[in-house]
């Protein structure tokens, strides 16, 4: 037997080498006599690479650690084998470090291993020591474990790990040996660079674990998340060694692990949390428990697990998206380190990921700030962060995903992963979640939804989080309970994110356009926000309806069209001031394209922009608004399952095209619109059928914001409240003759839109018709509330049939009711401040006075009513989340009052009331409308706060003082309160 292996087994009781690769590389820094580069998967056995020739050198073995924890693991396992190890750190009390030096002093220390952080062997108090055993002869070894910290390629990068290697050079005799798990072949290059590495002899293997099964659960589309973490808990431990298992499920923020604790010990399974927020002994308490076997479970952030060598750990699950591939790889890698099957599982969703995906980029902006300047390597962040995204989302073998990253071949997966096992399933998942996404929209952008999915957790109050802050300090001083320190720390934050939006809202980069791209004056920034991405989306689209009518074309020839749509394109750039008007002129000139096929539609004839479009001859070609899209293509916007306040009536007359400049008043109806569009048809315009709006969002549109298009879709849905699907429209019977009776020049079917229009602008009068509809919500809630009220907005649009126009009013003496009859005569100003003067009486969403008076309203109605009013409240109790329970009813004014207090941190002096935020609360207002029957105060109050969550997103409009003025007047106006909800705290904000 060698001494090598003698040594195996009398330090370290092991009867032969993990693999023969654990040998080679002993063998290999035992002979001493070059540098070691290790790169093995987690749980090989790398620790025992530089412990087992500690103990066969003369002298120390120095060992470079990134933390404390990591640290103190290792020394504690090494002391509990009898091996003299020991920590020089902030942590070690000062007597027993004094008694280390003295140790270090000697002619021969005992100690065999010295643990030592990067940042404390780069300190000068420790340079006389270092100096001291060099000269002596007595520093047998450098080990630098966890070494891509060193690469600023790796995921985890420590800049103090970069002093090595000029430390290094102080060191000359001393061999050194890196070791690492997750060694891309970019970051392994950069290691030896780095460390200085010379010659290294190099040992690789391949990352793949054939024990350890992964999957991926899309959690968004579970009924209940937590019954599906206990179903693979209760699963992953019985297939485990009889009662020997246990699991650890990592969460990012402090109260998920809290919760993931608490429900899985509801359910049956004794879990504990552990986190920085609790006290260290309740930390350490919790650890030993699950140590030794006491707790299966343990729910806690990435801070737990470093160093904790457990051999029996039978899953990994992942609660919260971890940050990087490299990262999940080692998290996940702390299962089946006995070699048996072990279940790695991620939970994901596309709301977790967007936050993830902001929190990285604030990172790098951080860094980025700090230093000044920009680098490559900044980068590396979100692509590993992307590469983490893409095992999720993709169809593959997770375990080539992860092999492909670290630079390996494809391996043998055999099953060990859900799509290897059954890709028809992680097919269907996916699907199912792309579909889900389209319904609720921003959840699923790629881009940085902003700030705040707004979770005081994502910035973890200034405390530490998920991976982002692993410093050793941090980790110190959170012992205590700092709840108060927390909350400043967040509000701090907050502010600061509020300061990096608002710069951010103002400054916008221009992209300049491809040398081939064909936009006459393409680099032109004249239209402020007009990306020329977006230009070339409505060039494009004019050119496809120039090919698809070609009888509007001069020729028929493509790059005729394309001159030709280059042509028109410029023409409306050139003539448009702003985004918005440019995009309403595009979309007026693709109505023109179609309904005038045959027409000349060339810029080059008739001298103006269009020559059919002779109501244009005269004036500037913006000066009219442009005639709407349908409804039914631009209704998309809806998210969470509410529909667009500008889908009912419109905000902002910048919004809804040219033809209001001179208003005074901001706002507009949709009849008013229609007023507009009318002038125009009568003065020749066309425009009775129009392009959706939708196909002018392109990709990197300003205006379409990080929400894919939002704004878009408002303006579109605006204008389609008056004037979609008009054929057939019927005239609704009692309405106002001042705009049922077709003025002069208007066509009948501009009435029948008037109407149209005039049912749109209310939001009672549209909720109230919506309770007619017999449809209940299905299984998906929410998602089909959403397709619902899609559909509703639709049938708004047309007048109904006689059936509906009796119960139109269920909520029978509601004030605005009565706008329509006074909306066309009064000036804009006049019509916002009706409902105030209107609507002393109280709307609350008590069903029995819903009920009541939909009773005295129609008898008809009213079945349908209570009917509507059951299913709603039937699918919304059997839907996670959404106004589930019902509680003690709620008042609009109540829950306008809420939602008002949970949108005041966001908002000042009409600055940071965002545009997103406003169009939500408002379609939470016409939600509670709707479903409000079935609604209790703290549902009101979490729905609020989530749509905060979802909503406080990047988008860089913000309201104006006057929008939200009227949003208050609205509301309160629909509750008898003057000007608007008050806003008087009542802590909910906080
Ligand atoms: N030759 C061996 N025989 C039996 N067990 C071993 C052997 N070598 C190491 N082990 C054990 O394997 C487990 C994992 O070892 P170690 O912690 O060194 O892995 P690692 O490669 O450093 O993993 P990570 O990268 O996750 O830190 C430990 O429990 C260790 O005691």
């Amino acid at each position: 037997m060698s001494s090598i292996q003698k040594a195996l087994k009398t330090h370290f009781g092991f009867d032969k080498f993990r693999s023969q690769q654990q040998e080679d590389v002993i063998n290999a820094v035992v002979k001493g006599d070059r540098d070691v580069f290790v790169c093995m998967p987690t749980g090989a056995g790398k620790s025992l690479c530089y412990q087992l020739p500690a103990m066969l050198a003369q002298g120390i073995t120095m060992v470079v650690s990134p933390l404390i924890a990591l640290i103190q693991d290792q020394v504690d396992q090494l002391q509990a084998r009898n091996i003299p190890a020991c920590s020089i750190n902030s942590k070690v009390p000062a007597r027993e470090r004094r008694q280390i030096f003295e140790d270090l002093e000697r002619e021969t220390p005992c100690l065999k291993l010295l643990y030592i952080t990067p940042e404390m062997l780069a300190s000068p108090s420790f340079q006389p020591c270092l100096a001291s055993l060099c000269s002596r002869g007595l520093l047998a070894r450098l080990a630098v474990d966890e070494a891509h910290c060193v690469s600023q390629w790796g995921h985890d990068f420590r800049p103090d790990y970069l002093k090595l290697g000029k430390l290094r050079s102080r060191l000359p005799g001393v061999p050194c040996v890196a070791l690492t798990a997750t060694a891309p072949q970019r970051v392994r290059e950069d290691v030896t660079q780095s460390l200085c590495l010379r010659r290294p002899l190099s040992f690789s293997t391949p990352v793949f674990r054939s024990n350890l099964h992964y999957d991926v659960v899309f959690r968004d589309g579970l009924p209940d998340p937590y019954v599906h973490l206990h179903a693979f808990v209760k699963k992953a431990l019985a297939d485990g060694s009889a009662g020997q298992g246990c699991g650890i499920v990592y969460c990012r923020t402090r109260d998920s692990c809290e919760e993931v604790a608490h429900r899985l010990t509801r359910l049956g399974v004794s879990a504990k949390a552990y986190h920085a927020g609790l006290k260290a002994a309740d930390r350490t308490e919790a650890q030993n428990d699950w140590m030794q076997g006491k707790v299966a479970v343990i729910a806690a952030t990435i801070s737990f697990g470093m160093g904790v060598d457990k051999a029996t750990v039978r899953f990994v699950a992942h609660w919260n998206l971890a940050k990087s591939l490299a990262s999940y790889y080692q998290e996940s890698g702390r299962a089946g380190r006995d070699g048996l099957p072990s279940s790695c599982r991620t939970y994901y969703s596309p709301q977790d990921r967007d936050q993830m995906n902001f929190l990285i980029r604030k990172e790098i902006a951080r860094t980025q700030a700090k230093r000044g300047s920009e680098k490559d390597q900044d980068k590396v962040a979100i692509t590993d962060f992307e590469a983490m995204v893409a095992f999720c989302e993709q169809e593959g073998c997770r375990h080539a995903t992860i092999s492909q990253f670290f630079g390996d071949k494809k391996p043998d997966c055999a099953g060990a992963c859900d799509f290897c096992k059954d890709p028809k399933l992680v097919r269907a998942q996916i699907e199912a979640a792309s579909r889900l996404s389209t319904r609720t929209g921003p959840a699923q952008s790629k881009e940085s939804r902003g700030p705040f999915g707004f979770d005081p957790e994502l910035y973890a109050g200034g405390r530490k989080g998920y991976g982002f802050e692993r410093c050793d300090e941090d980790w110190e001083t959170n012992t205590e309970d700092d709840s108060e320190k927390r909350r400043k720390a967040f509000g701090d934050v907050f502010k600061k994110q509020m300061n990096i939006r608002k710069s951010s809202d103002t400054k916008e980069t221009f992209v300049p356009p491809d040398a081939d791209c064909p936009l006459g004056d393409a680099s032109s920034q004249r239209i402020p926000k007009l990306t020329v991405k977006a230009r070339e989306h409505c060039l494009a689209l004019l050119q496809s309806t120039l090919d698809n009518h070609q009888g509007a074309a001069v020729s028929t020839d493509s790059s005729d069209t394309q001159t030709l749509a280059v042509e028109i394109e410029h023409k409306v750039f050139r003539s448009s001031k702003t985004a918005n008007l440019y995009k309403a002129t595009v979309l007026k000139r693709v109505a023109e394209i179609k309904k005038g096929a045959g027409e000349v539609v060339s810029p080059r004839v008739g001298g103006g922009e269009t020559s059919n479009c002779n109501s244009h001859a005269d004036g500037p070609p913006d000066s009219k608004p442009d005639p709407p899209s349908s409804p039914s293509t631009s209704s998309g916007g809806d998210f969470l399952g509410f529909t667009s306040a500008s889908q009912i009536y419109s905000l902002k007359r910048k919004r809804v095209g040219a033809g209001f400049r001179g208003s005074s008043n901001p706002f507009q109806t949709a009849a008013e619109l229609l007023r507009a569009s009318g002038d125009q048809d009568t003065s020749g315009g066309s425009g009775a059928e129009t392009e959706p709006a939708d196909a002018l969002r392109g990709p990197g549109d300003p205006a379409e914001g990080a929400d894919g298009g939002k704004r878009w879709k408002t303006e579109s849905a605006v204008a389609g409240a008056a004037v979609s699907s008009p054929e057939k429209a019927q005239p609704i019977a009692g309405a106002p003759a001042s705009v049922s009776s077709p003025t002069k020049g208007v066509s009948r079917k501009q009435q029948k839109l008037a109407q149209a229009a005039k049912m749109s602008r209310s939001i009672c009068q549209y909720f109230s018709k919506k309770q007619e509809e017999g449809s209940a919500p299905d299984a998906d809630g929410l998602i089909s509330m959403a397709e619902e009220d899609k559909a509703d907005l639709e049938s708004v649009c047309e007048p109904p049939g006689e059936d509906e126009r009796e119960v139109e009013t269920p909520l029978d003496e509601k004030p605005l009711q009565k706008e329509p009859h006074v909306e066309s005569e009064d000036p804009p100003g006049a019509k916002r401040q009706r409902p105030l003067q209107d609507s002393r009486k109280r709307v609350t969403f008590d069903s029995n006075v819903q009920e009541s008076k939909a009773g005295r309203a129609g008898a008809r109605g009213v079945p349908r009513v209570q009917k509507k009013a059951k299913t709603l409240k039937e699918g919304a109790e059997g839907t996670a989340g959404v106004l589930r329970a019902p509680e003690k009813p709620v008042t609009l004014k109540e829950a306008a009052d809420i939602v008002v207090h949970c949108l005041d941190p966001f908002y000042s002096q009409g600055k940071f009331a965002n545009k997103d935020l406003f169009k939500s609360f408002a379609r939470f207002l016409s939600h509670l409308l709707t479903n409000g029957r079935s609604c209790g105060k703290g549902q009101v109050k979490s729905e609020a706060r989530s749509l905060i969550k979802r909503f406080f997103s990047s988008l860089p409009l913000c309201q104006s003082e006057s929008d939200w003025a009227h949003l208050r007047a609205t509301v309160g106006g629909a509750n008898g309160t003057e000007g608007g909800a008050e806003r008087e705290g009542d802590g909910q904000a906080a």
